[in-house]
């Protein structure tokens, strides 16, 4: 743990949902609000250098629609976050984090369990894979994304989501868990984001502080 790490835990919300239930669409959106720092995982492996060692990790387990290494993924998340706060692009004092993509499984949630207080478990659920796998491959083609682009890689992202990634669920279970239906229009998964984020006590808060 660095020293310019905040010692109070910061406040985070998570995005949670299946490969292509909406979490960057509306992680992006929420980032771009004043006061709501939006940092995805994926985007942070995918600005990587694939010449690297912890780049090529990336493209070995992505490819095959599979977990990062929790280590490789937890030390990169922890150096990104630092960068974020040293750079005064993030920060904490008065910026909720929207997390999308991270934590990923139970391992991950306990280990970032010390460095961030869980506001919010925004669940984008969608029961309907035929539409989540319509999704991945428009955006494989816009994107160029070599994850999305395979069905065999698809339904392994989707495999590797039940058994790794639902948990999380169970681990944050409570009020904190927001269900959203992800198959609704983007702008309406956005308005029930809000509505979740504007009953809390600390939304309520950080209004009146007027930053
Ligand atoms: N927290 C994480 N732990 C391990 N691997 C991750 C994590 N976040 C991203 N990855 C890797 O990056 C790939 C793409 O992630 P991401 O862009 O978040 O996909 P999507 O938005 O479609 O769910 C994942 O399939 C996985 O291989």
């Amino acid at each position: 743990m660095s020293d310019h790490f905040p010692q109070e835990r910061i406040k985070a919300f998570l995005i949670l949902g299946a490969p292509g239930s909406g979490k960057g669409t509306q992680g992006k959106v929420l980032g771009s609000i004043p006061r709501f720092h939006h940092l995805a995982c994926g985007d942070v492996f995918r600005s990587l250098d694939t010449r690297t060692p912890i780049g090529q990790k990336f493209v070995e387990y992505s490819s095959r629609g599979e977990l990062v290494p929790d280590d490789v993924t937890v030390q990169l998340w922890h150096a990104n976050l630092k960068q974020r706060i040293d750079a005064h692009m993030f920060k904490p004092e008065i910026d909720f984090l929207v997390l999308d993509g991270i934590p990923r499984n139970v391992e991950q949630a306990k280990y970032m369990e010390p460095h961030i207080e869980v506001l919010k478990v925004f669940h984008l659920s969608c029961p309907d894979r035929t539409e989540l796998a319509r999704r991945l491959r428009k955006r494989a083609l816009k994107d160029n994304r070599f994850d999305d682009a395979n069905e065999s890689v698809i339904q392994q992202r989707f495999a590797t989501y039940e058994a790794e990634t639902k948990p999380i669920l169970e681990y944050y279970a409570g009020d904190r868990i927001l269900d959203i239906d992800a198959s609704q229009a983007p702008a309406k998964v956005l308005y029930d984001i809000i509505g979740g984020v504007m009953e809390l006590k600390e939304w309520k808060e950080l209004e009146k502080m007027k930053v």
